[in-house]
């Protein structure tokens, strides 16, 4: 009897597995035509990137080296990466959905940039007037604010021969911003919840990487007890407790009567239009708005602060290129050196160009992804079946030889107007592409360019570092500096006396 019943647990999954497979044979089939490597049961092509969290990305893209595209087994889920400019247009402006599959559990779970595609359109429907220009207008003000506090917090290192590593402060500074401009909150991060919600994100940022390469995590349950043995389950609570904060008061005002349905009518801050939502649908949870407004945090706040550092350090390392985008920010007229909407928008076309080719050198998003709800032609014909997870690699695609020269190079004249011109529409894919590409992507450029300006006008930056390597970088679902961003600050007026 026993031995009957261990053959029957070895046999079944790969009888249920044979039945699987024979009602999905077209799926199956029309991924066949995609390169792969050998696969095995279980682990499918996962040794092929065993390892520590931030070589895995290296080897999964030394994987892809030879191909354009490839069927990656992720365990048992067969996952199409593609790399190459045309598949991706195809891709992204045929496909709208997105499947995590759990693996962002317990960390974060349904919101506009995990969910399925019926329920991330009713949530980009809702976000969309906290992204509207009359918004992006009023945040003008926050931007100067903060931007010039974040001058003053380098006044005690100015002037001397201490580089400081800027990460810490410009990813406070990115909070603030989005404190006070989406969530109403007038605060400063220097008061510790805020802090403590962005190093709960990157914790969570690496687990969410890891589980996803390391078989052994994908049962919830197993995930979430290594959590606990490791100690990383406090992070859990930090990064819930801020957001849950946040909803708890702003449902107080409204309870309290001093915030009211008119108020939200024309306020139109990320908080209150999700508040105000809930308040009509019973359906949106707590649970819901937490992991939302989490979620716009955790996509906004890193890749900005990523972006302001990085070309913070290229323009210390490129000092001409620095000079010229000093003298783009003097020769702009301002009152007390508050930067408008229009200025911003329109103008400091250099330091755009700046920000937007550290953008694609150091894409600090380097994985974007999508589901196929229908099947999905390519360009050559090939076709992409219903219900496969697609991964898009942003940094292979924004590094491309054909369409940049001498890629790794880091060169803001890519961005002139005219070298725009020259290459395809939509190849910049700093931003992703299509229906679900980046909803921040104005409100972030503004945001990095008002910082940058600020400071550059006030310092020249210098660093003992002659150049970024590949080397010096590492990935979990982002691109860091592994050396920091260390960086020496002068007053300008001071550097004009010597
Ligand atoms: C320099 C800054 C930023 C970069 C490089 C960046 C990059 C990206 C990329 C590559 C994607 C994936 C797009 C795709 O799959 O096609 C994305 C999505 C997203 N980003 Fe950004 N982002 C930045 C700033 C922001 C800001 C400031 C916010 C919010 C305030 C934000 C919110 C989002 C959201 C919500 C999504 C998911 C969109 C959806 O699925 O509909 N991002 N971002």
């Amino acid at each position: 009897m026993i031995v009957v019943v261990l053959l029957g647990c070895l046999i079944l999954p790969f009888l249920l597995n044979y039945v699987y497979t024979t009602k999905n044979r077209r799926f199956y089939q029309l991924l066949e035509e995609f390169p792969s490597y050998p696969t095995y049961p279980i682990i499918g092509n996962l040794d092929k990137v065993y390892g520590r969290s931030d070589d895995v990305l290296r080897k999964l893209e030394k994987c892809m080296q030879p191909y354009n595209r490839i069927v990656f087994w992720f365990a048992t889920i067969p996952t199409l990466i593609l790399k190459k400019y045309d598949d991706i247009m195809a891709v992204t402006n045929q496909c709208h959905d997105r499947d995590f599959y759990g693996f962002t559990l317990p960390w974060t779970d349904v919101g506009v940039v995990t969910a399925r595609y019926d329920e991330w359109k009713k949530s980009r429907k809702m976000l969309a007037p906290a992204f509207s220009t009359e918004m992006l207008f009023k945040y003008v003000n926050v931007f100067n604010d903060k931007a010039s506090a974040l001058v003053d917090k380098f006044k005690s290192v100015a002037d001397t021969d201490q580089e400081i590593n800027v990460w810490e402060h410009t990813m406070a500074t990115n909070m603030d911003i989005f404190l006070e401009n989406m969530m109403g909150v007038s605060t400063t991060v220097d008061g510790e919840s805020g802090k403590n919600f962005g190093e709960a994100w990157c914790i969570a940022f690496q687990c969410i990487n890891q589980r996803l390469f390391a078989v052994w995590l994908r049962p919830f349950f197993i995930n979430y007890v290594y959590l606990k043995i490791t100690r990383k389950i406090k992070y859990l609570k930090q990064l819930h407790e801020f957001p849950e904060k946040l909803i708890e008061g702003t449902v107080a005002d409204f309870r309290n009567g001093s915030k009211n349905f008119d108020d939200v009518c024309s306020s139109k801050t990320m908080i209150d239009l999700q508040v105000k939502k809930s308040l009509l649908d019973a359906s949106i949870t707590r649970k819901r708005m937490r992991d939302e407004i989490s979620q716009i945090i955790g996509a906004g706040m890193e890749t900005s602060s990523l972006n302001v550092c990085f070309t913070m350090l290229n323009l210390a390392i490129n000092q001409d290129l620095q000079q010229k985008v000093y003298e783009e920010i003097t020769q702009l007229p301002t009152e007390n050196g508050i930067l408008t909407f229009s200025q911003l928008s329109n103008d400091l076309k250099y330091l755009e160009q700046c920000i937007r080719e550290t953008g694609r050198l150091y894409c600090v998003a380097v994985w974007s992804s999508r589901r196929t709800h229908k099947d999905c032609p390519l360009p050559d014909g090939k076709v992409i079946p219903a219900g496969t997870v697609i991964l898009i690699n942003l940094r292979w695609a924004l590094t491309d030889e054909e369409l940049y020269k001498n890629p790794h190079k880091w060169d803001p004249d890519r961005f002139s107007e005219e070298e725009v011109a020259k290459r395809p529409k939509g190849s910049d894919l700093v931003f992703g592409y299509g229906a679900r590409s980046c909803i921040g992507t104005k409100y972030g450029i503004i945001s990095v360019k008002t910082q940058l300006a600020h400071i550059l006008r006030e310092y020249h930056l210098s660093t003992s570092i002659k150049q970024l390597t590949a080397e010096d970088l590492t990935t979990d679902l982002m691109v860091r500096s592994k050396i920091g961003y260390p960086i020496k600050f002068t007053r300008r007026r001071n550097l004009q006396k010597n």
